[in-house]
Formats: C-alpha cells, structure tokens, sequence
C-alpha cells in the first residue's frame, strides 16, 4: 500500500454516451440478448398505454346505455386484463435477461479497471493510495451495473411520457399543447437542480474516498495504532474526514427537498391545470371515441373521456416525479462511473519487448536512466538513476551494496519493468535489442515485503494456480519454509491470518520469499531485493545458500545489507545516489572505494561496528 496523498484529481461526470460506450463494450456476448430485452420491454410498456383508453371505453359503454352497457363494457374489462397478462409475459423475461446481462457488464468492468491498475508502472501506484482505486474499482463497477440494469425504468419513462402526450393530443391538441409545455418547464427545472447535485455529488465522492482510505489505513496497520496508543489521534483524524464527506451530503439534502417540493407541486398543478383545459376548452361529445354521442346532445362532459383525460395528465405528471428521482440516480451513476477516469486513463507499461530467450549467456545494460513522476529535470533530481551500466553473466551473482536510499531498490525494479526507464540500451549477447528498456520477460523480482492473504499455505503461494508439487516443494525448500511447515496444523493448508498475523515476522518473509521462488522457477535472471532482511543472520545465511543451490544456472542481483553475505557472491556492484560507482570483487572495491571499504570495517564479517565510520559509511 502506498502511503502517498490519496489523489484529488478533478472530476468531470461521465457522459450518457460514454455509460452507453462502456455497456456495449463490457456487454460483449450478450449484445443480442441486451437489445432483444429493451425491446420487449417497450413493447410491454406500449401496450400498457392502451389500458386507459380500453377503460374510457367500458366506462363510457356504461354511462351511455346503463344496464345494456355492462356486456360490452366486461369485454373492455377482459381486453384489460389480457392487455396486463401481455405485459407481464413480455416484461418479466425481459427484466431477467436485463439483469444477466448487467451482471456481465459489473463482471468485465471489474475486471477491466483490475486489468489496467495490474499494467500500470509501479511509480503510478506509488502516487496513488491503495484504498482510494479500490474505492474507485468499487464504485465505478457498481455504478455502471446500476445503470445496466435499470434500462427498463428509463424506457419505461420516456415511453410514459411520450405515450399520454400522443394520446391527450388525439383527445384535444390543445390540452397536449399545454401538457408539452409544462413538461418543458417542469424538467428545465429538474436538469438545472441535478446540476447543483450532481456537483455536490463530486464532493461527495472525493471526500469519501479520503474517508476510506485513510480508515484502510488504520485498521489495515492496526497494531502500530495499538502498540503506539494512537486510538485517540487516528479516531479524531477520521472523524475530521467524516466530517468533510458530510459538508457536501448536508447541502444536497436541502437542495434535494427543494426539487422534490417544486417537483411535486408542478406535477399535481399541471395534471388538475390539464383537465381543467380540457373541460373549459373542448367541446364535449366531439370526443374521438368517445362513443355514442349521448354527451353531444346534452353538452355534458363524457364521464368515461374526463377520466381518461385525468388518467393521461395524471400518467404525464406523474412520471415527471419518477423522471425527477431517475435523473438524479443518473447523474449519480455518471459521478459515480466518472471515478473510473483515473484507472483508464493511468499509463500502461509497454508490452515487453526483450525476448524471453531461455538461452543467453549475457545481458550488457548501458545508459540505463530512470526519473520519478514530477522530479524529472530538477536540479538535485532524487530518488532516480542516472546512466547506469550494468553487465549480467549467466550463473553469476551479484551483490548490489550502497548506503540507504542509493537506488538498490530502484535499479532492480527498474530491471524488473516495474518502473519504467526513460532510457536503456539492452544487448543479448553483443545484439543490441531495439526498444528493450528492461528485463521482464527473464527476469523475476522477489521483494522485501511479506505481504500475505488469508488463505492456505498453498494459496498463499501458488494463487491457486495449477502447479507441479514437487515445484512447490523446491521453492518451499529453497525459502526454508519447510521447517515452518512441518509444525503447523494442516501444513499446506493451514489457514493463514490477514497479513500472516499467525507466523513470526521471519517465518512470514519465507512463506513470501517461497511464493517469489515458485514464480521465478522459470526465470533466468533473480532479483532479490532484500527478501531474507527479517530473517537472523545465520537463517538469512542458509537460505542463500539454498537460494544459490536452487538456481544454479540464474543470474543473480540482490540487495545486501549484512555484508557477511558478500561472500556468497562474485561481485559487488557498488552504488551510491543512483549511479554505479564500480562493480568488482569485494577485495577490489576494498582497494578502489574507501566508502566501501568503510562499510566493510564496520559492517563486513567480523568487524565491530564503530558508530563514528558508520555514520560515515551511510553518509556514502
Ligand atoms: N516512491 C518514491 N517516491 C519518491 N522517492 C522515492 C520513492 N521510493 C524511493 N524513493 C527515493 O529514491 C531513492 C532510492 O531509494 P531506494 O529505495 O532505491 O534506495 P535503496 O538503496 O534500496 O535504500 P535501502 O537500502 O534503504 O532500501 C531514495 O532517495 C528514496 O528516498
């Protein structure tokens, strides 16, 4: 996890056309079946718009005839009841293919955004908290299944209130007219209070992902809050950043009851103002439908047509509300999706390019020079590596020494291709590889942090991926895990605690260094950064022993910091401030390096260390 500022990059709402861009794209497969249920999903809604009509016409049957009405008037009834029994049958399967489908869409879009943090350059991690893209993965995948598979709502409205608008005009143009004016009006109003929400919304959204992180932070380093008495300072630091997500919340709860309000108000205006049009305006008994034209002769308003009238103004008005509440979980849904900007737009590592050539003999580095995101340039540019040259040989280990912070670390992450460089020329045995700038597809990086799952022993090294026992064996072997496992319950498949909080700090780097070795069993080229440092000198010892038995025929580069281990190596690449001083033999380095050669007083097997040459040696 890194522990860099979470990221408060602004954020612009995703369009419709792009949720629209995302759903096809992540609905692949199951496009056909996507449109095929939108489409009977309107059908249904269409036919239920009929049922209005269907009932003016039993009610008017009736008004008209009396008695002589009630045959004809159960047939419209029955016509009703067929007309909900076609809805159902078209609108249940409907739904259920709807939902399938944006399972399917939460699935490849959760895996997609996983897909693009995995290629992303480890200096993008490093600026961007852990917590806050998990946020993001969450909230972006969640937002676009929400919107998958409430298609049917949306549809729903926009036939709804497309539907009595075409059916009040067939009824009285005028009462449409105005029906079509309201409607303007009354969403005019809604988009403008979506507009503040949806601001309000981003806020919202950043603030909670602060939230989150920083509470990833504590409980996820729950023993340095404990051990440091820290309950208190870590409470009243989150509380602080609850409190941040609650400033926007409480403003959009104002603003929400104010659209709501005006919302609600216009409805029942507009439908009461729509019948009272229709009565003051039209004609009675001109009515189209209307039946007999019993009214006509009397001018009174048909009863069945009034209702119809109420029903449609009613229908109108009463969408706009369902409008109202949709837009605004839209505008959310285009918030919450446009989290997902940072994940697709983080830069992606180059495809390898280096030949994953089982065969070499030798790999000479030249040039190779590397920079920080945002300390590229500067005067005292830190933390990179500047032309560094490096020559590997097939079964040679290397020894990367150098005070704390000289680029160790760097260098072999930079080998690795998990930091990209700006600028290396890579030869394979004399040929000069074009455009190859690490060494990632023969080389593994075994790092120093012991991070373990709760899982079994076995899924903690494998990932459950398929994997030859006795490979596993080798590279438990090759840890020195097999010790550890021999006492343990279960042994391969005894549980593990979150963070391997059911081993010893020693014991927990050797079940990791065991899953690096697996993973490098194939590799020709092991980088080691410091994966045995938690381990005693004298275990740290054997298992390089075992290490360098295991892979006999590798090309090793690891990071020493008890020299006592020099010896297991055959030349020590000597680094100071993210360039290679000199590469040698230890006596050598002794002889050219006076830096070195104080390290080795102080530090190098059998010296007592001095704290007045210590201090001079990581001065450097
Ligand atoms: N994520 C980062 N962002 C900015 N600077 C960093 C980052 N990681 C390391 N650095 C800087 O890069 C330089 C080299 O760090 P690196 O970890 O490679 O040193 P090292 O030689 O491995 O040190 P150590 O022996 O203490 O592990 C240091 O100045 C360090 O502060």
């Amino acid at each position: 996890m890194s522990t860099t500022p979470v990221s408060a990059a602004a954020v612009v709402p995703a369009s419709l056309g792009e949720l629209y861009r995302h759903i096809w794209l992540h609905a692949q497969g199951a496009r056909a079946k996507f449109a095929l249920a939108l489409g009977m999903l309107g059908g249904s809604q269409l036919l239920k718009l009929g049922i209005p009509w269907m009932a003016a016409q039993a009610i008017n049957g009736i008004q008209s005839a009396g008695r002589a009405g009630l045959g004809p008037a159960a047939v419209w009834i029955g016509a009703i009841l067929a007309a909900y029994v076609g809805c159902w049958s078209l609108h249940g399967p409907a739904r259920v293919m709807e939902r399938t489908v944006a399972l399917r869409v939460r699935r490849s879009v959760a895996d997609a955004l996983y897909g693009r943090l995995l290629r992303a350059p480890l200096g993008w991690h490093e600026q961007h908290h852990s917590g806050d893209l998990q946020h993001r993965v969450g909230q972006a995948s969640n937002a676009l299944f929400g919107f998958t598979q409430n298609q049917f709502i949306y549809l729903q409205n926009a036939i709804n209130l497309c539907g009595p608008v075409v059916a009040l005009w067939l009824l009285s143009p005028a009462t449409s007219t105005v029906a079509v004016v309201g409607l303007v009006v009354i969403s005019t109003v809604i988009v403008a209070f979506d507009g503040a929400l949806m601001k309000l919304a981003v806020a919202e959204n950043q603030a909670e992902r602060r939230y989150a992180a920083r509470l990833l932070d504590f409980v996820g380093n729950v023993s340095s809050v404990l051990s440091l008495r820290l309950q208190e300072g870590t409470r009243r630091l989150l509380d602080s950043r609850l409190m941040a997500v609650f400033e926007p919340l409480r403003r959009s709860i104002v603003l929400n009851e104010w659209k709501w309000c005006s919302v609600d108000l216009s409805g029942v205006m507009l439908s009461w103002g729509l019948v009272a049009v229709y009565v003051l305006f039209v004609t009675p008994g001109v009515t189209p439908g209307a039946g007999p034209a019993a009214g006509a002769a009397t001018g009174a308003v048909m009863l069945g047509s009034l209702f119809m009238v109420y029903q449609y103004a009613q229908q109108a008005a009463g969408v706009l509300g369902t409008i109202a509440s949709q837009y605004q979980a839209v505008a959310r849904t285009r918030t919450d999706f446009a989290s997902a900007a940072i994940v697709l737009q983080a830069p992606q590592r180059q495809a390898p390019v280096l030949p994953a050539d089982p065969g070499w003999r030798r790999i000479d580095i030249q040039g190779l020079r590397f920079s920080r995101p945002g300390a590229e340039g500067g005067a005292e540019e830190r933390g990179g590596l500047h032309d560094v040259a490096l020559s590997l040989h097939r079964g040679e280990r290397l020894a990367l020494v150098g005070p704390s912070g000289a680029g160790k670390s760097t260098l072999l992450r930079a080998l690795a291709g998990l930091y990209e460089a700006k600028a290396a020329h890579i030869a394979v045995d004399g040929r000069y590889v074009d455009g190859a700038r690490d060494l990632a597809p023969v080389a593994t990086l075994i790092p120093q942090e012991a991070e373990i799952f709760e899982a079994s022993v076995r899924e903690n090294i494998t990932f459950d991926e398929p994997v030859p026992e006795d490979a596993l064996m080798r590279a438990i072997h090759a840890a020195a895990f097999d010790p550890v496992l021999e006492t343990l319950p279960g042994r391969l498949e005894a549980p593990m605690a979150e963070r391997g909080t059911n081993l010893s700090g020693g014991q927990r780097q050797r079940l990791a260094l065991a899953r690096g070795l697996l993973a490098a069993r194939h590799s020709s080229v092991l980088l080691l950064d410091e994966p045995t440092s938690a381990l005693d000198s004298l275990t740290e010892i054997h298992v390089h022993s075992r290490i360098l038995e295991a892979f006999p025929d590798a090309c090793i580069v690891a990071s020493v910091h008890r020299l006592g281990l020099l010896a297991h190596f055959d030349k020590v690449v000597f680094m100071v401030a993210g360039r290679v001083e000199d590469v040698g033999t230890v006596a050598e380095l002794v002889q050219r390096q006076p830096a070195f050669a104080v390290m080795m007083a102080t530090m190098g097997p059998g010296a007592v260390a001095q704290p007045a040459s210590a201090e001079a040696a990581v001065a450097g």
